[in-house]
């Protein structure tokens, strides 16, 4: 046991963590999760922007509690981008198979800075080549930062991974959920976008189960899986061995 383990453990005592190294987590409840306000304030028509990704017609959905969130549905190179686009906008989300979407959790560190700790960045961009492709919604969800436990305790997290805790330990040595992310809102506004039977853009099939039991049928999962680095690997073998990501990382 190396000088970096013995420390992870006595850390883990101290704060009172109760996983077992290496056990297999078991995902809570989704009424065990602290809520957030799930009343819809205001949702804006689609604009067209244009990425390096393509165009997407993006919305702003704010909820009472003042989160805001955002949804992107891939359009055409050609989308007219003046004010008609709305009637135009809501044949687009009717096809044969059901709409693809990746509910992508916010991570500033991954998604904005291109933190190698995860595979968030990645994600992000492989999931809105993939929804490019399929003509897809990407709903980018602004209160699930460090699933759900927020910026500041995500960082406090990643201190104790340097001392050797993994990514569910490091958590519950907190005195925090392994998974805070309430998926209310999400259901919201897919069911205002009139998407209640979808394919899901993920690895991990958490999500899958959280949004049926909210009312949403997912037809199947798409995979986001990005090639791994020296810095996130643990993370992901983590992924795959304790949270039951659908990852082949190794
Ligand atoms: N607490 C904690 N959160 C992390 C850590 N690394 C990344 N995250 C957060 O994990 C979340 C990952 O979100 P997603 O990529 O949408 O979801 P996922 O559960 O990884 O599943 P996929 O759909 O396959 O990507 C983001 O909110 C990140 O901020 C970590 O080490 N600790």
């Amino acid at each position: 046991m190396s000088s970096h383990d013995i420390e992870a453990e006595e850390i883990s005592g101290r704060m009172g963590a109760t996983a077992v190294a290496g056990a297999q987590w078991k995902v809570p409840p989704q009424e065990l999760v602290p809520s957030s306000d799930d009343r819809l304030v205001e949702s804006t028509a689609p604009v067209i922007v244009p990425t390096p990704h393509g165009k997407f017609a993006m919305r702003a959905w704010a909820f009472a509690d003042g989160t805001e969130h955002i949804s992107a549905t891939a359009v055409p190179d050609d989308y007219p981008t003046n004010a008609g686009a709305q009637l135009e906008f809501n044949a687009l989300i009717r096809g044969s198979e059901p709409h693809a979407v990746r509910v992508h959790s916010e991570c500033a560190t991954g998604d904005l800075f291109g933190s190698l700790r995860c595979d968030c960045g990645p994600q992000l961009e492989q999931g809105l080549d993939i929804l490019q492709g399929l003509g897809g919604t990407m709903l980018y969800i602004r209160n699930h930062e460090g699933r759900g436990i927020g910026l500041t305790n995500k960082l406090r997290a990643y201190a104790l991974q340097d001392v050797g805790l993994d990514t569910v330990d490091a958590n519950l040595a907190l005195g925090l959920a392994q998974e805070a992310r309430d998926f209310r809102q999400t259901a919201v506004i897919l069911k205002e976008m009139g998407l209640t039977h979808i394919r899901l853009v993920t690895n991990n099939p958490f999500k899958k189960e959280t949004l049926e039991g909210l009312g949403i049928t997912v037809d199947r999962l798409i995979p986001d899986e990005i090639e791994p680095n020296a810095s996130n690997q643990k993370y992901l073998n983590t992924k795959r061995d304790r949270m039951s990501h659908k990852l082949s990382s190794s």
